[in-house]
């Protein structure tokens, strides 16, 4: 079944996000691009608990949040039960927080790094599969 990648921001940078969209698009996922459309200030705990709801409900597969430094809006996720969102500025950090960490949820700072990081960094993030083992085991323990 195609993977189904739900987006969303603030207003830090709604360009990127759509940018993102439009790229995991092209490589065959699902894009649920859930805004928001303008670029007016908006509230990114909104938009984090949004997304991150859509997964826990099974309506998306995995997600990715931007906000101006990936965050707030990773800490808003986060909140939601079940959810494990990271902040990423290298892909390393991508390829470890779904290898080890079986995060489904990706944050980037927009005003941290640059549209052609923030690429490879979902890439790694989406080709990246959980180890599970050891990690089963510590992830477990996070949800408890
Ligand atoms: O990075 C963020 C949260 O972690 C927000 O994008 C940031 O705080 C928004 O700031 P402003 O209202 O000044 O654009």
């Amino acid at each position: 079944m195609t993977k189904r990648i739900v987006l969303s921001s603030d207003h830090a940078d709604i360009e990127l996000r759509k940018s993102i969209a439009a790229h995991v698009a092209d490589r065959g996922y699902e894009a649920i691009d859930i805004g928001p459309m303008t670029s007016e200030s908006t509230h990114y705990p909104k938009h984090g608990r949004e997304a991150a709801e859509m997964i826990a409900k099974g309506d998306a597969d995995l997600g990715i949040l931007i906000c101006g430094t990936g965050q707030g809006i990773m800490m808003s996720a986060n909140k939601v039960e079940g959810i494990r969102c990271g902040v990423c500025s290298d892909v390393f950090s991508a390829k470890m927080i779904r290898a080890h960490n079986n995060a489904q949820m990706l944050s980037m700072g927009a005003r941290v790094i640059g549209a052609g990081l923030a690429m490879e960094i979902v890439d790694a993030f989406l080709d990246t599969e959980f180890e599970g083992g050891r990690h089963a085991t510590r992830v477990d323990m996070i949800e408890a």
